[in-house]
């Protein structure tokens, strides 16, 4: 079989797939975040906010796969897997990521957004943290991802 190229990959459905994951997360009693991670087109992990019925603070959807693939993927599949995830990872979960060695982090609501819509401030954007390692590509899917976040009511 080929290897599907990362620009090929059927971005809008892994990342519609992401908002279900966190549609599902917020009706759980967690907050609305929802991320997979997929390789050659195919999602291989998924992953959702668990924070609130783990009480635990690691328990963001995108530092949760971080460290599941460094468990059980090799260094050379981690460097052909794209994350794609509803909101752009947090500075905690981009340091996570970075250790991971991803090819790209895709997103749908940046972290200005984020902020604008949960009244924090904003937080050190993901390729300041990733800087050459990872891709950071987003937002996408935009209008959608923001309906995530305002069905939640934050
Ligand atoms: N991108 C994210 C921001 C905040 N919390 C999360 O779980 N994910």
């Amino acid at each position: 079989m080929t290897a599907v190229s990362l620009d090929n990959f059927d971005h809008d459905s892994h990342m519609r797939r992401t908002f279900a994951l966190a549609n599902e997360a917020a009706e759980r009693g967690d907050e609305p975040f929802g991320s997979v991670l997929v390789r050659d087109d195919e999602i291989v992990r998924e992953a959702s906010n668990r924070i609130v019925t783990e009480d635990d603070i690691r328990r963001h959807p995108e530092l949760h796969l971080a460290h599941l693939a460094v468990r059980e993927m090799t260094p050379g599949e981690r460097a052909e897997t794209v994350m794609y995830t509803s909101t752009e990872p947090c500075p905690m979960c981009a340091g996570g990521m970075a250790t991971a060695g991803f090819a790209r982090v895709v997103y749908s609501v940046g972290a200005e957004d984020l902020a604008a819509l949960t009244g924090g401030t904003p937080s050190v954007r993901a390729a300041d943290v990733l800087g050459d390692r990872t891709d950071v590509v987003g937002p996408v899917l935009l209008e959608e991802g923001l309906a995530v976040h305002e069905s939640y009511g934050w």
